[in-house]
């Protein structure tokens, strides 16, 4: 195994309320493997974190059925006008939006769903991401204003499990055509299948490091019920290659997945940047680039921080947290 090392990668717009993405990479006998929990998490929920790079350092994934995927353009919470120049450089046939943003309206949002859906035309899929942003009020608002751009669904409209089955009911019963896919009620909730138990979603968003690996989010596939999209936690191509894996060894795939945000970094570590060519990534083998890593290693204090994160969260793993 070779010693983890820090990165920090600068993004070219913000995403997620940061500017620069900070992670460790390392490699192990079954390949190489990124560790790179937001620095929101905290405590035991790094856990899975670390199970998810561990199957990848130690253990590798199950075998692939498919050896290309269908990904989607990731559209930050931007003006309209680069919105649409994001979406049409990136040459996906599906877009997915940020809306709800803190500090913007409802009519910004408006804009830029207006602008991702004449960037695609009227055969390309739009979907949006509020990340819980919307009240069950507000969402019933928003999501009647944007239906009429056509959504292929709304992805965490609101926080709680609750609010999304609350939604749903509104959404069907005033005719509006949305389906409501689960994120943050997938990823970051105790019990995952309450999305299941309350009918609160049509659709699961499922991310390979904070559910704990390729493995862990076959089970929580094949459990859930549901159709299920595969997502980024917005890491370098060494952690999109793990959700490559996991894209290609599902059974069914029936959407396109949000694995193209290399695109928002300003740079990679590997030598051939996993970016989507005409709206597919290739499900292949993948390398560190040395000179890459050397070029975005992390300030000391950085690097310190980040080995100090992951000897605490060995700990917690040892000790069996986050398991269940
Ligand atoms: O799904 C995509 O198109 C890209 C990934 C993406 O949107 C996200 C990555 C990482 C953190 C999240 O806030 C965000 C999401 O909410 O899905
Ligand atoms: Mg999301």
């Amino acid at each position: 195994m070779t010693v983890p090392t820090a990165y920090a990668l600068p993004l070219r717009t913000r995403f997620r309320g940061i500017l620069e993405r900070q992670g460790l990479v390392w490699r192990g006998p079954a390949g190489w493997a990124e560790w790179s929990p937001f620095l929101d998490y905290d405590g035991d929920e790094l856990v899975p974190w670390l199970r998810a790079a561990d199957e990848a350092a130690e253990q590798g994934w199950p075998a692939p059925r498919r050896d290309r995927v269908e990904v989607n353009s990731t559209v930050p919470a931007v003006g309209p006008e680069h919105a649409h120049r994001l979406a049409t450089e990136a040459g996906c046939r599906t877009a997915k939006v940020k809306v709800a943003e803190r500090g913007q309206t409802l009519a910004d949002d408006v804009a830029r769903v207006e602008a991702v859906r004449d960037a695609l035309g009227p055969d390309g899929r739009v979907r949006v991401d509020a990340n819980g942003g919307w009240s069950v009020d507000e969402a019933g608002r928003a999501l009647a204003a944007l239906a009429p751009f056509g959504l292929e669904y709304a992805e965490q409209p609101c926080a709680s499990v609750e609010e999304l089955a609350d939604l749903r009911r509104r959404l069907a019963r005033s005719g509006t055509d949305v389906l409501v896919a689960a994120d943050e009620s997938i990823r970051r909730a105790a019990d995952p299948y309450r999305v299941r138990a309350l009918e609160a979603a049509d659709v699961a968003v499922l991310k390979v490091q904070p559910l704990g690996g390729v493995r862990a989010c076959l089970e929580i596939a094949e459990r859930i019920g549901l159709p299920v999209v595969v997502s980024s936690a917005l890491e370098t191509s060494v952690g999109i290659r793990a959700g490559l894996a996991l894209a290609a060894a599902l059974p069914e795939l029936p959407f396109a997945c949000g694995l193209n945000t290399v695109r928002l970094l300003a740079d990679d570590l590997v030598a051939a940047p996993l970016v989507a060519v005409d709206g597919v990534l290739p499900v292949g083998a993948l390398d560190v680039a040395p000179e890459a890593l050397e070029r975005h290693r992390a300030p000391d204090a950085v690097g310190a921080f980040w080995q100090a994160r992951l000897v605490q969260t060995r700990a917690r793993a040892a000790a069996g947290a986050g398991r269940g």
